[in-house]
């Protein structure tokens, strides 16, 4: 397919999230399976202009002075595929399957426009219920932090150190474009995408075969890291999923001591067999019932909490879900994580650590609930993550969290992660 025909898809695509409200990896998976003829090239490009569309949506529209999809799609061509409106035009010219070619005074407005001189609502590309949200957490820095959330994300690989160093993985990746990540220094980074590039697909990887390193956002891994597991300690994975941070405690812990990863949701944990068996893990056990459970009651020193939330910290790779989320859906979370934080509080054994993490940036889900617990609570208090912050990472870094009462606020801007909230709790009694 040529540029033209690639760019019109997109905005098929565009088109069909919009008018049907679905996610856009299943707009683009219905859009390939209809299509059969497109090749590896064509899907990565339709994609890559479809995301940075849903990035950035509102800031492309103004500088287009237009929300149709085919207006902020030539936006994208404009702004991240690193091309002028000549290169367009001559790329577009005689294809029959291009779209109509941009107007000539949306080009002129798009040329005058600036966007660092957005107003703020525009350029910080979030809908506008979540702007006082952004506020309250982040005051004056509100619009850049927001706007941090519509870059381009890196791959973050988490070495696993039970079986490899990062020297190793480092090596096994060059051909990937892999480089250490900020931070520390099990992780390894694949810089985000430039123009219409492509990502290497790292789990076809050898190595990753042979388990040497996982798929993990910096942040994620940074939040396994400010629980402090030590080595022969009992941990309880509450909220465990596919095993992310399971995983990532299992090497922290030198596969020592034992670790229960749970989940409420069956299906979410089935990947975790897998995952364990190709990270060489003898320390790390699943329960699909919360029966199982009951034996660890007031038993474990650290209850690990990686709540089901929003995820609005993770829109840099899940744009669509940012325009989708509501205040309805925000206020069902809650819920879920306070009933969560109150099942899972039975575990901890007194003297133990309760870690309570989401991949959101909202108060309400994150310093809300954890005052709401402490009030509630008078047994638990919290354990400061600066000084846990300061052991965990490598070296003296610009990337620094927002600490706020205790708690570590981790985001695009100030630590190159996806946002994260990480509390740390303990039970004196
Ligand atoms: C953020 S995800 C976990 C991600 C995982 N820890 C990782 O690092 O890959 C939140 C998980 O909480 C689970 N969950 C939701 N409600 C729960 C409950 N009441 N009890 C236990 N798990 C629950 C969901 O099924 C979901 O898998």
């Amino acid at each position: 397919m040529r540029l033209g025909g690639r760019l019109q898809a997109a905005i098929e695509v565009l088109e069909d999230i919009e008018n049907r409200k679905r996610p856009a990896s299943d707009a683009l998976k219905d859009w390939g399976l209809s299509h059969r003829f497109a090749g590896a090239g064509d899907r990565a490009v339709i994609g890559n202009i479809v995301y940075d569309a849903l990035r950035r949506k509102l800031s492309l529209g103004w500088r287009m002075d237009s929300d149709a999809a085919r207006h902020i799609a030539f936006g994208v061509l404009l702004s991240d595929a690193e091309l002028d409106i000549e290169d367009v035009n001559t790329a577009l010219e005689g294809d029959k399957f291009a779209p109509e070619p941009l107007e000539a005074d949306r080009v002129a407005l798009w040329g005058e426009r600036d966007p660092a001189s957005a107003p703020d609502n525009i350029r910080a590309d979030v809908p506008e219920w979540c702007i006082p949200h952004f506020q309250a957490v982040f005051g004056d820095k509100w619009a850049d932090e927001a706007a941090a959330l519509s870059d381009r994300p890196p791959v973050d690989l988490r070495v696993n150190t039970l079986k490899a160093d990062r020297d190793k993985v480092l090596k096994e990746l060059a051909r990937a474009g892999a480089n250490p990540a900020p931070l520390l220094e099990t992780a390894v980074r694949v810089p985000p995408l430039r123009a219409m590039g492509r990502h290497p697909n790292v789990q076809a990887e050898p190595a990753f075969q042979r388990g040497l390193f996982e798929v993990q956002d910096l942040g994620s891994q940074l939040a396994a890291k400010l629980g402090n597991a030590k080595a022969g300690e009992q941990v309880l994975d509450y909220c465990a999923g596919a095993g992310g941070k399971t995983l990532a405690l299992a090497a922290e812990m030198e596969n020592k001591g034992q670790i229960h990863a749970y989940d409420a949701e069956r299906a979410r944990l089935a990947p975790i067999f897998d995952r364990l068996k190709r990270a060489g893990v003898r320390n790390a056990q699943a329960h699909a019932n919360v029966g199982d459970l009951l034996p660890l009651e007031a038993q474990m020193d650290m209850v690990l909490v990686d709540a089901p939330c929003t995820g609005s910290g993770t829109w840099r790779r899940r744009p669509d879900a940012k325009w989708r989320l509501s205040d309805q859906q925000l206020e069902r979370r809650e819920v879920e994580q306070r009933e969560v934080l109150d099942a899972a509080k039975a575990y901890v054994k007194p003297g133990g650590r309760l870690v309570y993490i989401t991949c959101s940036l909202f108060a309400p889900e994150n310093g809300d609930q954890v005052a709401a617990f402490l009030a509630a609570n008078s047994s638990y208090s919290v354990i400061d993550t600066q000084p846990l912050w300061e052991q965990a990472v490598s070296a003296k870094s610009r990337f620094r969290p927002l600490f706020k009462d205790g708690t570590a606020i981790l985001s695009p801007l100030s630590t190159s992660t996806d946002g994260f909230f990480i509390s740390v709790l303990r039970r004196e009694k």
